[in-house]
């Protein structure tokens, strides 16, 4: 791909394409019509991360062709947002002419919301000093002079400095309500927030009039759990990362959602404690036998999807919501769960337009 000029004369045709191949995918299971949500064109990427390319005193952004492992220097990025495409120039052309910021730097990792704010990783080969420091305060307040919301972190090894926080908050609206969102660095977050948008409204909209409670696994900062808690009597949701719960328990109370509870626990963790197998001290004060016996569950794996023990679980749920980002992994599962369940809906979700990749959510309901 030419990373400096997108193909946006090819986007509906790549996306019919990949609407053709999910449906051929998943024709052994009876689908219903595909719906289909598009992404903008360009600029929907929140987050982008490149190398740094030194010569002489100069340094560039740079990726790398994944065919020929070329590298290629970048000015612009059009498929990230556009507030990272704002910065970048102003970072290289700041860094360059500081040596002590500019010396065996290796990558910059960058984070920005739809609410205007920026988090910026410097990651280096070497130890961070207290004079780097200094410069980074520097810099930071050029750069907040310049405009820019902005948060930086520094990363060397064994070694994480914050200027001021490891973290930003983003607001998304959904049916005319404002939800903040924190997104801590290096944790999972959805890198298209227009696209996140459309999947949280969809996720409202097949849980409309819903009875009681919704259990949820793969959680992650609760970017589903908040947008669904007022479409049920009470969310329970669970989570293995400790920085996104973190974000979670902070989204929660920002919020004022007063019926969701989020808890660390892995899935298979989570599956030994409905199971009754094992009894986490979490998950004190949490009523399980309301969670056994709710009708709904909602989960969005990492692209391995599910193991068995979960998917035995999660069978027991007259509902299911399946956020999946890796087709294969969902059509292995779809093939255990369609032996209870029937899909009822389906919606692919162009996350990553001019990849491969295939963003799908599936309910089932059982037969
Ligand atoms: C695809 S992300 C979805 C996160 C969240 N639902 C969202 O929309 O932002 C998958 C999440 O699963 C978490 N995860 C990965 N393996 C897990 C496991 N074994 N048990 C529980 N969570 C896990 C990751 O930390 C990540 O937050």
């Amino acid at each position: 791909m030419n990373f400096e000029k997108l193909p946006i004369e090819l986007y509906q045709q790549q996306l019919s394409d990949k609407k053709e191949k999910l449906q051929v995918l998943l024709e052994d299971f009876g689908t219903p019509d595909i719906e289909l949500f598009e992404s903008p064109v360009s600029h929907y990427r929140m987050r982008a991360e490149f190398r740094i390319w030194h010569e002489g005193n100069d340094i560039f952004h740079i990726m790398f062709d994944k065919k020929t492992k070329s590298r290629i220097k970048l000015d612009q990025y059009p498929v990230a947002s556009k507030l990272i495409n704002q910065i970048m120039p102003v970072m290289i052309s700041y860094l360059k002419d500081n040596l002590i910021l500019r010396f065996r730097l290796f990558q910059i990792d960058y984070l920005s919301t739809q609410s205007g704010k920026l988090l910026v990783s410097l990651l280096y080969h070497k130890p961070l000093t207290d004079e780097w420091a200094a410069a980074i305060e520097i810099m930071k307040r050029s750069l907040n002079r310049d405009g820019f919301d902005i948060e930086i972190v520094g990363r060397a090894h064994k070694q994480k400095m914050k200027f001021n926080h490891d973290y930003i908050d983003e607001v998304f609206v959904l049916d005319d309500k404002p939800l903040i969102y924190r997104q801590v660095e290096n944790s999972f977050t959805q890198p298209n927030a227009v696209i996140n948008q459309k999947m949280l409204q969809w996720a409202r909209s097949v849980t409309l009039n819903s009875q009681g409670s919704l259990l949820e696994l793969y959680c992650g900062n609760g970017n589903f759990s908040l947008a669904l808690a007022d479409n049920f009597r009470s969310v329970l949701a669970t989570e293995i990362a400790k920085s996104s719960v973190q974000a979670a328990q902070y989204n929660i109370a920002v919020n004022q959602i007063k019926n969701v509870n989020i808890i660390r626990l892995s899935a298979e963790e989570f599956t030994q404690a409905i199971n009754g197998e094992r009894v986490f001290k979490r998950l004190s004060g949490i009523d399980l036998s309301d969670y056994k016996d709710c009708n709904t569950i909602l989960v969005d794996p990492p692209r391995s999807g599910l193991d068995q023990k979960s998917l035995q679980m999660i069978q027991g749920y007259s509902k299911i919501i399946y956020i999946s980002c890796n087709p294969n992994t969902l059509v292995d599962n779809l093939a255990y769960l369609t032996q209870s369940h029937y899909i009822k809906n389906i919606a692919l979700f162009d996350q990553f337009p001019y990849t491969e990749h295939i963003e799908t959510g599936v309910v089932l309901e059982v037969k």
